[in-house]
């Protein structure tokens, strides 16, 4: 296209190519402009390139100081930053730098938030730069992982009202009823891949918050990003806001969300179907939808019913399953056995327990080729009234049933721990120090090598610390937790511990679906994934009582679940990108964005 480029004052485009303005004798009238009469309304449009001002605002190409001479020349530039040039590692240096100053977590997110920003109505230098927010989590996944993902984005959606001075994401409430699709046509960029969407209702174990969610659907598509390679412009962020149960928030006079209690049944679920139907008639077939963070009488339902009709999938059900069943088969390597050699008991029976239940009891069927209803049998579960078992089965939600194995009832965990003697413990309740220190010890005293995973996060909801397992466990548990804990030095010796979260697998597992145009998500891509994780645990990680590798290796980690996810999207029919790429490893990592700055010309 030619472009017409005039100095500009901040605020306005360089480039305006509506149909008037660029009429050199009979362009089409392609938005009714020329035929509208007086009194119909007709679309105001620009079509601009960024230069100038707006280029230094606009994060997806500002580069602040690293601008090149020849740049600061093209772009108009001149004067409007100072004369050093600086490169993005020095940028990068210099951020880190900044953020480490900082004593609050809550801070060094805001600063990362402020940095990743796409609409501002302030800026530095370094503020609002998308390919420097990148570019730094990515090269400090361990450090800043915590900041922009659990535990701190926990605490940063609790005062989501009063921290963000800037919307996020695309906030979808009751009011927009009738009008979804519309609502989807206002954000910015028209070709997404990946879609993360909650309603807030149990955001990671902090339970209901509202609106203020959102952060969660941010952040887990940074890391969609950066860990995983998909083009930050291709994702979304969503917010379905139906009202919120939660009291502080409805009397809190800064809350930003709808004030009112939760709708629900004819009102939630078609609101919910309007948003799933204009989702795929804006984006097509092969938009990835991921639910986060739902409540489960809402989580298993969605999953069932556009299981069949999008490509959907449950992060907190499917993610979660895939990398707890890869941490438990590399776990064998340590504790011995087949997976089937094994008995787990997990405290809470919700989508993330019975998520992992199912999956592991999948694996251990594929594996021994008994029927799925035996292997099941291996597996417990305790929920907030004891033990599952048959003759709590009239009263239990449909999610828990397969698990009504014939028992007595058992009231506590300590008790089940004790006649149920798992090998496995699981901490899926959302409810922190849930592990005591009986409970340890009783695990601990059937078996030489108990593992333990505390998933719930963030941190204060784990249902037991690092320090605590390897304490209560005389230092022989394996332990992997949802949010990270520092190493821990216990008689001498550091132990290490793993995060069990599914941060492991979404990322690549999305870009396996994207890259092969897959149309459905299969148990079986769950299953590849995590094997594809497990595969990737070295012995030096063993050594330390590791069982996933570290996430600085993320982005090779991503790829590999992304070839074997896409592989299998293959096999099961269900990709549309062909031909298949010969090497998709390969292919996969030629997909993922690197957030390195591009020259312009
Ligand atoms: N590490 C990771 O990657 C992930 C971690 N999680 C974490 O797992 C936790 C649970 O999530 P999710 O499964 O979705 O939540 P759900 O609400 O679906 O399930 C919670 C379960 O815990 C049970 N429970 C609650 N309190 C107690 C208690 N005091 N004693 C025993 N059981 C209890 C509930 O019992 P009842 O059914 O009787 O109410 C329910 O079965 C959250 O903290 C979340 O952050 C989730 C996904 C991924
Ligand atoms: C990690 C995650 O998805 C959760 O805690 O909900
Ligand atoms: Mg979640």
């Amino acid at each position: 296209m030619e472009s017409i480029l005039k100095p500009l004052r901040d605020g306005e485009s360089v480039l305006d190519l509506s149909p008037r303005s660029t009429v050199s004798g009979g362009v089409e009238d392609v938005y009714g402009e020329d035929h509208a009469t007086e009194d119909q309304l007709v679309t105001p449009w620009t079509f601009s390139v960024a230069s100038g001002y707006s280029l230094l605002r606009d994060p997806q190409y500002n580069k602040g100081l690293a601008f090149t001479e020849k740049e600061r020349d093209a772009h108009y530039l001149r004067g409007l930053l100072p004369p050093t040039i600086i490169s993005q590692k020095l940028q990068e240096k210099q951020l880190i730098h900044n953020i480490r100053q900082y004593q609050v977590p809550l801070q060094k997110y805001i600063a990362m938030m402020e940095l990743q920003a796409r609409f501002s109505i302030h800026h530095i230098f370094h503020e609002m730069n998308e390919r420097l927010f990148y570019k730094l989590l990515v090269d400090n996944v361990e450090e800043l992982l915590p900041i922009v993902y659990t535990p701190v984005v926990g605490e940063a959606c609790q005062k989501y009202g009063s921290i963000f001075k800037r919307p996020q994401g695309l906030f979808i409430s009751l009011k927009e009823k009738g009008k979804i699709l519309e609502v989807l046509k206002n954000w910015p960029e028209k070709s997404i891949q990946v879609i993360v969407v909650t309603d807030g209702e149990r955001i990671l174990g902090l339970g209901d918050l509202g609106c203020q969610g959102m952060g969660i659907p941010v952040g887990k598509l940074a890391l969609y990003t950066a860990l995983g390679g998909v083009r930050p412009s291709a994702c979304l962020p969503i917010t379905i806001d139906v009202g919120t149960n939660n009291e502080k928030l409805l009397n809190d006079e800064f809350y930003i969300g709808l004030r009112q209690k939760r709708a629900t049944g004819q009102e939630y679920s078609e609101l919910l179907h309007e948003f799933m139907t204009a989702v795929k008639q804006n984006y097509g077939e092969k938009v990835l939808i991921q639910f986060e963070d739902f409540a489960n009488h809402n989580a298993f339902e969605l999953l069932a019913k556009y299981g069949t009709t999008h490509l959907v999938f449950n992060d907190d059900i499917q993610g979660t399953a895939s990398v707890v069943l890869a941490g438990v088969v590399a776990a064998l390597k340590l504790i011995g056995g087949t997976l089937a050699d094994h008995t787990f008991l997990f405290l809470g029976a919700g989508e993330a327990g019975t998520g992992i239940a199912e999956l592991i009891a999948l694996e251990t069927s594929k594996q021994t080729k008994k029927p799925i209803e035996e292997t099941r049998k291996k597996i417990w579960l305790v929920d907030s009234k004891g033990l599952i078992v048959s003759s709590r089965k009239h009263s239990l939600q449909h999610f828990k049933k397969p698990w009504a194995h014939e028992h007595e009832p058992v009231d506590t965990l300590l008790e089940a721990v004790k006649v149920i003697k798992p090998t496995v413990l699981v901490g899926s309740s959302g409810v922190g120090k849930t592990f005591t220190k009986e409970v340890i010890e009783a695990l601990s005293s059937i078996n030489e090598k108990p593992l333990i995973l505390a998933l719930s996060n963030p941190t204060s909801q784990s249902e037991c610390t690092a320090e605590e397992a390897y304490q209560w466990s005389e230092g022989r548990a394996i332990f992997a937790s949802g949010s990270p804990f520092d190493p821990i030095e216990y008689k001498g010796k550091v132990y290490y511990s793993g995060q069990a979260n599914n941060a492991y697998i979404f990322p690549g597992f999305g870009l396996g679906l994207v890259i092969s145009g897959a149309i459905r998500v299969h148990d079986d891509m769950l299953l590849a994934a995590s094997e594809a994780l497990a595969k990737l645990v070295t012995e030096e990680n063993y050594e330390k009582g590791l069982i996933y590798p570290p996430f600085s290796d993320i982005r090779t980690i991503s790829a590999n679940i992304a070839a074997d996810v896409a592989a299998k999207a293959y096999e099961l029919g269900l990709a549309t990108r062909l031909p298949r790429p010969q090497n998709l490893v390969k292919y996969a990592e030629s997909c993922m964005y690197t957030p390195v700055y591009r020259n312009y010309r």
